[in-house]
């Protein structure tokens, strides 16, 4: 098999996907709807800050009303709760997410489940997950959705592969696990507690890293010609943005590899827009 190391353009794919997403908006404003999304933020944090910002401005770009909710640190779970009310009701909303994590005097479980299934753009909602699980019509969660249409898009075949997943949140190492599974993968799923992950991990045609922790993954991880999806949002102790991938040791054996940045990031928030324009457009079939 020949070993390319050929770099997937998450920044690239996730743009084209904001330009169809542009035309289907200008479509549903046509017919009177313009897709809106709500995002909160709780707190201060800095990066679920720059995190946020990136939202926005695809919004922006794409024609999608945003409406960005600051709400100090100290807000109480009941606070947090009326204002998701309110947006439930707020016909000019189509999609909800409330930026994770939360203060510690929050429960995300409790927010996560006041949030309406309908406008679950995040797709976190327990209905929504159960959906995916059931094999229902569902807003599929934006990262594990982004990881299959970068796939799809780079001509990478998932039939009968062995995809490798290390994670298992419910927002991403679970999720992608029942994509790719539905894909006709065989899936195995890896964790913190997994014993000589590295027997794991080089079997894996398709290897997924979503841990959280900077360079986890190295050359003795991967099997030669394998595709590798970089799911982690670390710093490097330079201070760098940087995956779960030692990258500049595991691209020259893999056939595939994403970048940090520009890599699952991008199209995370690409797939957000499109949950939304796709909760506007079944409200608009309604009308
Ligand atoms: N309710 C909720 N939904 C989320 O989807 C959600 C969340 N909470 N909390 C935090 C995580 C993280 N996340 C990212 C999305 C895009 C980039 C992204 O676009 N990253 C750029 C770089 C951004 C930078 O420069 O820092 C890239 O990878 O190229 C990163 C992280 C969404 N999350
Ligand atoms: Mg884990």
């Amino acid at each position: 098999m020949v070993s390319r190391g050929e770099i997937i353009d998450g920044k690239g794919m996730a743009a084209e996907i904001r330009l169809e997403l542009k035309e289907k908006t200008e479509t549903l404003v046509q017919q009177g709807v313009r897709p809106g999304l709500a995002v909160v933020l709780v707190g201060e944090d800095s990066a679920s800050q720059t995190y946020v910002r990136g939202k926005i401005k695809a919004c922006n770009e794409v024609g999608v009303y945003s409406e960005l909710i600051q709400l100090p640190e100290d807000t109480s779970e009941k606070a947090l709760l009326a204002r998701i009310d309110q947006l439930n009701q707020d016909q000019s909303i189509h999609g909800i997410l409330v930026q994770l994590p939360l203060p510690a005097q929050i429960s995300p479980d409790r927010v996560i489940a006041a949030i309406d299934p309908e406008k679950d753009v995040d797709g976190f909602h327990p209905i929504q997950a159960g959906r995916l699980l059931t094999g229902l019509d569902a807003y599929l969660p934006c990262t594990p959705h982004g990881i299959l249409r970068m796939l799809k898009r780079s001509g990478i075949a998932l039939e009968g592969k062995h995809a490798v997943v290390v994670g298992r949140s419910n927002i991403v190492g679970k999720p992608v696990s029942l994509l790719l599974q539905r894909e006709n993968a065989t899936v195995t799923m890896c964790h913190s507690r997994t014993r000589e992950l590295s027997s794991y991990t080089r079997q894996a045609d398709i290897l997924v890293a979503a841990v959280g922790r900077y360079h986890m993954i190295g050359a003795e991880h991967v099997k030669e010609g394998a595709v590798v999806i970089d799911v982690g949002m670390n710093r490097s102790p330079e201070g760098k943005l940087a995956g779960d991938v030692d990258f500049e040791a595991v691209r020259p054996l893999v056939s595939h590899i994403t970048p940090v940045p520009g890599g699952v990031g991008p199209m995370t928030i690409a797939m957000l827009l499109y949950n939304t324009v796709q909760s506007a457009q079944r409200v608009a079939s309604l009308t």
